[in-house]
């Protein structure tokens, strides 16, 4: 039996698409990549599942080792994208953004343009074989050289159908004061910005993003136990892309009582819930919203409220997102009586 929160209407804006390949692409990416991994679904997913003792971030990002080959030519990349936006379609999700690093598909002599048009294409066809609205994003590396991250975003600026710009990776060697150029330089370029921060026990990295102006900030864990920097997050009128099962998982939180959703709802904090990484996290949106249901009571008329947030801060036409808008509330409205 499919549960409600599969058929509640669902907005997604925080999904890397490295992360969160079905195992099935993932076989037809080997193959095309001529890369030899496990035929069976079991070893495969031990593989690129984040490993069940993971202590930090680090831990979990390793699986990507094992994509990161297979990512390497446009028509991968097409695969990929449509892979990842056909399943959220078929768990309703009406519009996802999904990220990638283009740094990591340039190993072979793609050039950054040539990466986001393989995404691209892959996005365009899912949209036009499925009932979704998908977006790219373009991730800078924290971890990589500054002038690497201004040139892959120069570079992305002008490429169509790119629609913002986040920084992931190593947050806890490269705190947000670190990329402040970087993160100014990709402002100036005009594509707006989301950036991961707060998931290594870091509140003063959530407090600098908002500083420097970005409206939307990836994970925002470490905002636990600090009511100054969530009332800060609050004037900010800021968005908190919630990744729940992600940060049990690299230890952002430690436990269910350690994660900020009381506190955030508490303070009328915008939030909205997403997976991160559908595969490495072995989850989907479907399992976020039953675990925010049964471990915080979370309530329809909240899903709602967080998909409307999603909408209002998600990087589409004032046009496109008026329209999601008054879809999510009329699709809502059969959930609520
Ligand atoms: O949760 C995350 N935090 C920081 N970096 C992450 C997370 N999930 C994925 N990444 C990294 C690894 C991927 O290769 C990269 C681009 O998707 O982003
Ligand atoms: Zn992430």
């Amino acid at each position: 039996m499919t549960s409600l929160y599969h058929h509640l209407p669902k907005v997604e804006l925080h999904c890397h698409l490295d992360g969160s390949l079905s195992l099935s692409a993932i076989h037809r990416l080997a193959t095309m990549a001529h890369i030899d991994l496990p035929t069976d679904d079991n070893e495969l997913a031990k593989l690129v599942q984040a490993p069940h003792d993971a202590q930090t971030l680090m831990d979990y990002l390793r699986p990507f080792d094992v994509i990161r080959p297979l990512l390497q030519t446009p028509e991968a990349l097409k695969l990929a994208a449509y892979d990842v936006a056909q399943q959220a379609a078929a768990e309703n999700v009406r519009y996802i953004e999904i990220r990638f690093a283009p740094e990591f598909s340039m190993d072979t002599g793609l050039t950054v343009a040539e990466t986001i048009a393989g995404v691209v294409a892959g996005l365009h066809q899912a949209m036009a074989d499925f009932d979704i609205v998908a977006a790219c994003l373009v991730c800078g590396m924290r971890q990589s050289d500054p002038a690497l991250n201004a040139q892959i975003f120069k570079a992305s600026a002008p490429v169509s159908g790119l629609a913002g710009f986040d920084f992931a990776g190593n947050e806890a060697d490269y705190p947000t004061a670190v990329l402040t150029d970087t993160v100014k330089y990709a402002q100036r370029l005009g594509v707006p910005l989301t950036l991961h921060a707060g998931e290594c026990h870091c509140v003063q990295n959530i407090r600098e993003a908002i500083e420097l102006g970005v409206k939307r900030i990836g994970h925002a864990t470490a905002l636990h136990d600090h009511p100054d920097a969530i009332a800060e997050f609050v004037r900010a009128k800021a968005l908190a892309e919630l990744c729940l099962t992600s940060n049990l998982q690299t230890k952002a939180a430690e436990s269910y009582a350690d994660y900020p959703y009381a506190e955030l709802m508490a303070a009328h904090a915008r939030m909205c819930i997403n997976t991160d990484n559908r595969t490495v996290s072995n989850t989907d949106l479907t399992r976020e919203y039953q675990l925010f249901a049964e471990h915080f009571d979370t309530r329809i008329a909240d899903f709602l409220q967080f998909n409307r947030d999603a909408c209002a801060e998600s990087f589409q036409t004032d046009a496109d997102k008026k329209q999601l808008d008054q879809r999510l509330q009329a699709e809502y409205a059969e959930f609520l009586n």
